[in-house]
């Protein structure tokens, strides 16, 4: 905790509060608040502590959650996980997950318990989620949180055990970004078409290396559920995390939430929150300007984020791009997408809806997508209409308010709680060449299923599509009910029904939850071995001088989601991803349904042992948090990459895994590295120590590339980052006293989850617009 009286940024001010220590290389170690959990980035942070025979240091800070893997479809009949989820690999990961809350004694929220949700609609819901505090999870979009002025971000699985063992993370400083938006939307625009406009703005590496403020009139008029939408996709613009200042709406948002401190706690808790804003003359490195009332309805026509325009306009056409690598881009996207240059995006039709994702499945974005369909019927060539609740809580208070029969009438589909089609790792997917309006937060290629094509946009643009059967102009809708949907004003959502029948389920799901994944059954059902314990930290391989085979990856933008699509995130091991790599480009699928090698770089002779990959675009690994990434090219062999820019925390998993990710300007890859290797087969070296890159002759080609000192060291000593850190000991429970009394409001933390029916204040009686 450090003070200063320059003026300051609200991201310097939480990164300040939260230093636990720095150390000699500028890398600080910083306290975490709050820390989020869901089942695919956990198991394998679980087994590392585990193995090293370490301990979850604050149960109270962590929050756990299942949304990924889990059916949407109703569980009404639900049993077991054993019984309800049919695909094998995501109920071991559920399965692991709940022995390993068992095991470490964590608060968690599974298929039975109404505030199940996804984890990043969870977090906030509860008040777990507080202005001015540090929240990660093993998750890129773990940014929404930012939406009440915390720094949060997502991180990778090691540095998932990272927290676990030590509720501290090694942290750099990140750059400060401020976007302002001037003046007020226009009527029908929402937050998902302005952060969809600035994200075509500054584009999907626009934010690297930044943690961005959004700020001015717009966004302080927005709702909370607004402001998370717009946080949420702060990732897709590359940034580490994305802030709002709390204000009155926040405080409103929060109080009375069951993890929310209250009495004498939350007066001394608004009083630190209301000194969370940037000083009038706090210094920002970049600074952008948007005008509201230039924001209309936006959807994306390609796959990537960026690729966001008016509904207005036609779809682009490549002839008109200057930079090759952009107009080859454009060329596959098109193609990808099955899209024709010059066509209205009105005139687009769709194949099928999903309205969900924690970008915007909360109740204002289902409230508005309710009154679009309100007295309509789905159009006739669209097959599905998918609407699934954030949380089980959202669901409740949605019923309550009749949403579900609105969506029904209209032929839409209403499920249970999760991730659902915004990814598809449950069964919730689109098949091939199908169209979807998503309200979601990527249209990366496959992302809701092979060869799928995804349009971001709006809750209501996307509901609007489902009736039209095409894309629409929002603005232009006539709407058969001008009011809203019934809102209900009840001060309940746990009623002793709900108990009796969340008490019946966890009985019982005892056995189950008690059934040890080591066990001999379990074993046999799935087929794995058992987790044997180690007793002791796994080590990295030092990484020194390499010299290797390097292969050109000539693509902007590529996403982890095509370095690791998400069918091959459903283990609980780290190893075994090499056949995941790039598995769309590298593979097709024949007339039987068998994976037939393309010509792609990393298939052909030579280059099949490439340890180097020189990549000729922008933003390598941006995206997900996966750190199935670099366990995969790690697999494969790769060791070393090198871009001109690397998604933040694709960057930090690699450090982690001991793979070394080097930044060198484009113009320097294209003119010196680039000929050195092409059609020659010549092999790089990269020497670490002394940070250059050479040929095979030892002729210099790069004299200096940056790294920082801490990272290199650890590397070139194949250093345990959670050993080291846990030598600082005596820093963490220093900083952990002067916690509980400067900022006591946060103590207790999830242990203040009561039963079900304990809750006597409504979650969503109350909106952030009525106060
Ligand atoms: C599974 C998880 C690692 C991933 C993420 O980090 O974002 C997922 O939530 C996604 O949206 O792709
Ligand atoms: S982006 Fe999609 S998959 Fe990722 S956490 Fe959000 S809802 Fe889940």
């Amino acid at each position: 905790m450090t003070t200063s009286t320059a003026p300051t940024t609200l991201y310097d001010k939480v990164f300040n509060a939260h230093i636990v220590h720095k150390d000699e290389s500028g890398s600080y170690l910083l306290y975490i608040d709050r820390h989020l959990v869901h089942e695919v980035t956990s198991p394998q942070a679980f087994e590392g502590l585990e193995n090293a025979d370490r301990k979850v240091r604050r149960p109270d800070c962590t929050l756990v959650t299942v949304d990924h893997n889990i059916p949407t479809v109703s569980r009404k009949s639900f049993k077991s996980i054993d019984s309800f989820i049919d695909q094998k690999d995501s109920k071991l990961q559920v399965q692991t997950l709940e022995k390993n809350v068992k095991k470490f004694d964590l608060t968690y929220f599974g298929m039975t318990d109404a505030r199940q949700g996804i984890v990043h609609i969870v977090g906030p819901e509860q008040g777990f989620t507080l202005p001015g505090t540090t929240v990660v999870c093993g998750d890129s979009h773990t940014s929404t949180h930012g939406a009440f002025g915390s720094l949060a971000f997502g991180i990778g699985t090691s540095e998932v055990e990272h927290v676990l063992a030590t509720q501290t993370i090694i942290q750099k400083k990140s750059k400060n970004m401020r976007i302002l938006v001037n003046g007020i939307l226009s009527p029908e625009i929402t937050s998902k078409d302005l952060i969809l406009h600035i994200i075509h703005v500054i584009g999907t590496a626009g934010g690297t290396g930044c943690v961005i403020e959004f700020a001015g009139e717009a966004i302080y008029k927005l709702s909370m559920e607004a402001r998370m939408s717009m946080c949420n996709m702060a990732i897709e613009a590359g940034a580490r995390a994305g802030m709002i200042q709390p204000d009155q709406i926040t405080f409103d948002y929060i109080k009375g939430r069951p993890l929310a401190p209250n009495g004498e706690q939350w007066k001394k808790a608004v009083k630190y929150w209301k000194t969370l804003k940037s000083d009038p003359d706090a210094y920002f490195d970049h600074e952008i300007v948007i005008e509201a009332k230039d924001v209309i309805p936006t959807i994306t026509w390609g796959t990537s984020p960026q690729d966001a325009l008016p509904i207005t306009a036609s779809v682009p056409d490549p002839a008109n791009a200057t930079d090759p690598i952009q107009k080859s881009g454009m060329i596959r996207a098109l193609k990808y997408m099955g899209l024709k240059s010059n066509v209205p995006f009105v005139d687009i039709s769709i194949d099928k809806v999903f309205i969900g994702s924690c970008t915007n499945a909360r109740l204002e974005d289902l409230r508005n997508a309710a009154k679009v369909v309100n007295g309509y019927k789905i159009a006739p060539n669209v097959k599905l209409a998918l609407v699934v609740p954030g949380s089980g809580l959202i669901k409740r208070q949605a019923e309550k308010e009749g949403l579900d029969k609105i969506f029904e009438k209209a032929g839409f589909t209403w499920r249970e709680a999760g991730c659902s089609m915004c990814l598809g790792m449950n069964p919730d997917i689109l098949d091939p060449e199908e169209r979807c309006a998503s309200t979601s937060n990527r249209n990366f290629e496959g992302r809701q299923g092979a060869l799928s094509r995804t349009h971001l946009m709006s809750p209501a643009m996307a509901a609007a599509a489902g009736i039209a059967g095409k894309f629409v102009d929002i603005r232009k809708w006539e709407y058969k009910d001008p009011g809203s949907p019934r809102i209900s004003v009840e001060a309940d959502n746990y009623d002793d029904e709900d108990y009796e029948l969340y008490k019946k389920v966890q009985d019982e799901e005892k056995q189950p939850l008690e059934e040890d994944i080591n066990s001999k059954e379990l074993k046999e059902k799935n087929g794995k071995k058992p987790i044997t314990a180690k007793k002791k930290p796994a080590g990295l391989e030092k990484f020194t001088i390499l010299k290797g085979v390097s292969a050109i990856l000539n693509k902007a933008n590529v996403d982890t989601d095509c370095i690791i699509p998400k069918q091959f995130l459903k283990t609980i091991k780290r190893t075994g991803l090499k056949n995941g790599l790039f598995y769309e480009l590298r593979f097709v699928k024949d007339a039987n349904g068998n994976d037939v090698p393309t010509d792609f770089i990393l298939n052909q002779p030579y280059y099949d042992k490439s340890e180097i990959l020189v990549v000729n675009g922008d933003n390598f690994g941006c995206g997900s948090s996966r750190e199935h990434a670099p366990w995969a090219l790690k697999d494969f062999g790769i060791k070393c990459y090198i871009a001109p820019s690397f998604g933040d925390i694709f960057y930090n998993n690699s450090l982690k895994n001991g793979l070394l990710p080097i930044r060198i300007p484009p113009e320097i890859i294209q003119n010196k590295i680039i000929p050195v290797i092409q059609d020659t087969q010549n092999k790089l070296v990269v020497d670490l120590p002394n940070q250059n890159i050479l040929d095979e002759n030892g002729n210099i080609i790069v004299e200096h590339f940056d790294i920082d000192a801490f990272s290199k060291h650890c590397l070139i000593n194949g250093l345990d980052e959670i050993g080291l850190t846990l030598q600082k000991e005596k820093y963490i429970t220093q900083y952990e006293e002067v916690r509980r009394d400067i900022y006591s409001f946060l103590e207790g933390g999830s242990k203040l989850v009561k039963p079900i029916n304990g809750t006597k204040k409504s979650l969503y009686g109350v909106t952030a617009q009525e106060w």
